[in-house]
């Protein structure tokens, strides 16, 4: 469907969508997203006061060109280009300083990540005023991971979730679907953004105290290909010391034996899965 965009409508909430060869999605998540708004059973947002921001790292798989059809058919889409950098927690951080909403969202291109959900979550941070954060998890009340989905990230989630315990309250502190208002962004701190887990780091940087959640069904991606590899899971264990050393201070010592204790039981749980 083609339907214009009201240029006149103030951008009210940026979904900012990191890319990296995702053409095959782009498509998929902005129709859903677009079409779950024009049938929302919410008030505030709509598409002429939203924005998806996609943020590329220099893909070369046609990703751009189908982001300017979209754009082309009337669609709220923008498309940040970078040639020079990558990185999701990057292109994520890039993308929320870019956003012209004051209601910032992430979320990941490959669908898994149900985009009907996106105005639910905006909506949890319009209605709940108190709220500085909103996460999507995947382990809220009758939520079930798609048995699907490979048993090592399951146990990589788990052990990664429980290594973060003690610097946040969230009950899935590895998703990448979250949000927050630009006014919370804008009081971080040393905002690092290395690896994956972004949203750890604005919560315990923006100094969030207040978390709304929303539960959600984590999917099996069905284009492309997922990015997470070894490297990513060293990035997080480097980014858990600093958030450690950030949150304690004087008691970071302690906290890291803690953590390695638990980078223990995470390898061995990893090698274990290698070679049963
Ligand atoms: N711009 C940019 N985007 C990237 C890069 N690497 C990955 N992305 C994008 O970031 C999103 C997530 O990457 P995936 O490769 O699909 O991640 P995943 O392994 O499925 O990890 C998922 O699970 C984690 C929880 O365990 C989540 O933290 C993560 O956000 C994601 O949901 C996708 O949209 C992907 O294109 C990069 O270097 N640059």
């Amino acid at each position: 469907m083609t339907t214009q965009r009201n240029n006149q409508s103030k951008i009210l909430a940026s979904v900012v969508v990191p890319t990296y060869k995702e053409v095959a999605n782009i498509r998929p998540l902005v129709t859903r997203l677009v079409n779950k708004l024009e049938n929302s059973p919410f008030g505030t947002i709509n598409r002429n006061n939203i924005e998806i921001i996609f943020v590329d790292d220099n893909s070369k798989d046609g990703s751009k060109e189908r982001a300017q059809e979209l754009k082309d058919e009337g669609y709220p889409v923008v498309f940040i280009e970078r040639t020079t950098e990558r990185g999701l927690s990057s292109a994520v951080l890039r993308g929320f300083n870019d956003a012209k909403g004051d209601l910032l969202l992430c979320m990941d291109a490959d669908l898994q990540h149900p985009p009907e959900k996106a105005p639910e979550l905006l909506e949890a941070l319009v209605k709940n005023k108190d709220a500085d954060f909103v996460l999507g998890t995947r382990y809220g009340e009758g939520v079930e991971i798609d048995p699907n989905w490979p048993m090592h990230r399951v146990i990589i989630s788990k052990v990664a979730r429980s290594l973060s315990r003690p610097l946040t309250p969230l009950s899935d502190p590895m998703s990448g679907f979250f949000g927050l208002r630009k006014s919370t962004l804008e009081q971080g701190k040393k905002i690092n953004p290395i690896g994956f887990k972004i949203a750890l780091e604005l919560y315990v940087k923006c100094g969030c105290k207040n978390s709304t959640e929303v539960p959600f069904s984590f999917g099996v991606r069905e284009a492309g290909e997922s990015k997470l590899s070894g490297k990513v899971i060293v990035k997080y264990i480097e980014q858990l010391v600093e958030l450690y050393s950030y949150t304690y201070g004087q008691a970071f010592i302690p906290a890291v034996l803690i953590t390695v204790i638990f980078f223990g039981i995470f390898v061995l749980m990893i090698l274990y899965r290698l070679f049963q």
